[in-house]
Order: C-alpha cells, then structure tokens, then sequence
C-alpha cells in the first residue's frame, strides 16, 4: 500500500505562490505538490488554468512571482537537459517546430535529447495505437499526431508525466490502449502522472487524487475514493424534520407523503442517524463524479477535504 500524500517522501514539483498574470483570468497564487508515485487529475472548467499550470511546471512560461522547484530544486536560470528528460509531456497544443518531420525524424530528434529513449518501447506503442509510418507530422489526423506524442512521451521511461487532456480526439479503441499503456507505466515504472482532465471516466480509472481548480485558483484535493463514498443520494421514510437533522445535507425534497429524497456528503453518518432514529432506509444511490465537481464549486465539500474556498489558497 501507498503512502498518504502528505507523507510522500519526495515531491516532484512543488509550487508556493506561483502567480501569472492573463488577461482575462489571473492564474494563482498557486501552491501545490505533486509527490512521487500517484495520478493526480487536474480537473477544472475551461479556462481554469489548466492548460497555464502544466505550461509553468515545463518552464515553457514564467511565472510573474512565486517559487517552482523540480525534484525539491529550483532553477530559475532554466531547466537542466537532465531535469528536462525525467519529465514527459504531452501538451494540448502541439509544437510546430517538428510539423516537417517524418515520425522517424521527429523520433530520432527526440531520442537525441532524451538519452533513456527506449526504441523498442516507442515502436510497440506506434505499432499499438497503429501510428502511420513515414508520415510528416503536419499531415496527420489530430487523433494520429496525439498517439505519436504519448508515444514519443512514455518512450524515454519519464519519472513524471505531465498529460494535457491527453485522449483529447480519440476514438475509444485509442482511449483504451492509452489506459493500459498508462498503468504499465505506473505499474513497470513508477511513473507520476499529473492529468488535465474533462473525461470522468479517465479520472475514475485512473486517478489517485484529485486537484480541483476553478478560475484560476486551486480550491482543493481530494483522495478520489474517499470523495466518491461521501456522497450518497438517500431516501427514507420520516419528515422533512428528520431530513433536515441529517448531517452534510446538500439537496432535500419530499418525493410524497413521508418518502424523504436527501443528498448528502456525510453519507457514513447520515445511513447511522437514520438507523438509530428507527427510520425506513429505502434505498442509497452513488453520486457521478461530475455532480460531485459541481457540489465541490459552489463549496459543498465533506468535512477532511482540503478546501480552500473561492478566492483562498491551498497548501
Ligand atoms: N497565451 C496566452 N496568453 C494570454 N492569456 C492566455 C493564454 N493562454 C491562456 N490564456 C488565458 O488564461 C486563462 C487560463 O487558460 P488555460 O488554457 O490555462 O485554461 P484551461 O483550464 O487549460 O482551459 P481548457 O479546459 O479550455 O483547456 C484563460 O482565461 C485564457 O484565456
């Protein structure tokens, strides 16, 4: 078993008070940790900062203030070739320096630069997400050129992988070889995985923490399993009194006379209340992940769930 998070021995980024100015939302101050061996999905509307987050934690921008450091170092002078090729990236958006490159080119240029570049590894992966050969970038489907970068992105055995809406585009043949060659990673090579996100799926399949981010400020993290089994849609027989005594309450309505329907984020403790006042439960039913999201924005959390409300900062 894992240990928490808060007691990772190493973090491999950490962020305090980074900040960045755009110019239509301010991203930061920004703190957070990204400690070894989890998959933590950064998940977040558009325009939440998602996008901007990965781009700092790769240098491929600067912050306007705060502190970065990499593998508990800070480099403002730029990021070191060997600190460069621990990290994997896969962006949204996709370079265009390589766009004349065959696949082989662009392989070979990469392999250059990333001196763990496993050739074999890079090959079964364009032969499983069956990745046109001698094909220039630039004549690509989106489909195709993503498949090329999670390739070109797991082959050197990266300690940290930075994914950008990754499946963005794929078919569902695609999204699933991308799982299973994602938990090999995790599995042979311990890899950490920081994930932008809108796929729920991809969360719950994946994803070992949760980092919510929401106008460009982080309002919280959560152990994926723990915020699942808070929320529970309950409905018992009693009042709208017993209903409202119920703890972490977040949505009530009486569905006919004496069946109560609640939606709670204490659920644990509300099936106990319940039971010890000799009430009827009729039936519990899990929340989706999204309507969890949703609650979690507008500032319904469970109680042990960092959050920092709107306009506060998380450490
Ligand atoms: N190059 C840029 N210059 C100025 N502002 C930018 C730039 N890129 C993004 N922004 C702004 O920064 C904010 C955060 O954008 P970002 O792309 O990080 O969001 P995101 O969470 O990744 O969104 P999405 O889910 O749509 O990909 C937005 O208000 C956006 O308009």
């Amino acid at each position: 078993m894992k240990a928490s998070i808060d007691t990772a021995a190493e973090y491999l980024i950490e962020l305090k008070g980074v900040f960045k100015a755009r110019s239509r939302q301010a991203i930061g101050p920004l703190d957070l940790k990204l400690p070894a061996g989890y998959v933590v999905a950064l998940v977040g509307q558009n325009g939440s900062g998602k996008s901007t987050l990965m781009n700092l934690m790769t240098q491929l921008i600067q912050p306007d203030a705060g502190e970065l450091r990499w593998f508990g170092e800070s480099y403002p002078e730029g990021l070191p070739p060997e600190v460069r090729q621990r990290i994997g990236y896969v962006p949204e958006n996709f370079s265009v320096e390589e766009n004349r490159m065959t696949v082989e080119q662009a392989a070979e240029f990469r392999s250059y630069w990333y001196p763990d570049w496993d050739q074999a590894r890079f090959e079964a992966l364009l032969d499983r997400f069956k990745v046109p050969r001698g094909t220039k970038l630039s004549k690509m489907s989106k489909g195709e050129r993503r498949k090329f970068e999670i390739a070109a992105a797991l082959a050197p055995h990266p300690r940290l992988l930075l994914l950008d809406e990754p499946s963005s585009g794929f078919d569902p043949f695609a999204w699933k070889i991308m799982l299973e060659e994602l938990r090999a990673c995790l599995e042979e090579d311990g890899t950490t995985i920081l994930l932008a996100t809108h796929i729920v799926d991809e969360i719950k399949r994946l994803a070992d923490y949760i980092v919510l981010i929401h106008r460009g400020r982080i309002l919280g993290r959560a152990e994926k399993d723990s915020l699942m089994e808070s929320w529970k849609e309950i409905w018992f027989e009693g009042s709208a009194e017993d209903a409202a005594d119920l703890p972490g309450v977040a949505e009530h309505s009486e569905e006919g006379s004496g069946l109560q329907r609640v939606v709670t984020m204490e659920a644990a403790a509300a099936g106990q209340l319940i039971a010890q006042s000799g009430l009827r439960l009729l039936r519990t039913r899990n929340l989706e992940l999204d309507d969890i999201l949703s609650y979690w924005i507008a500032g319904r959390v469970p109680s042990g769930i960092e959050h920092s409300g709107e306009g506060e900062g998380y450490q």
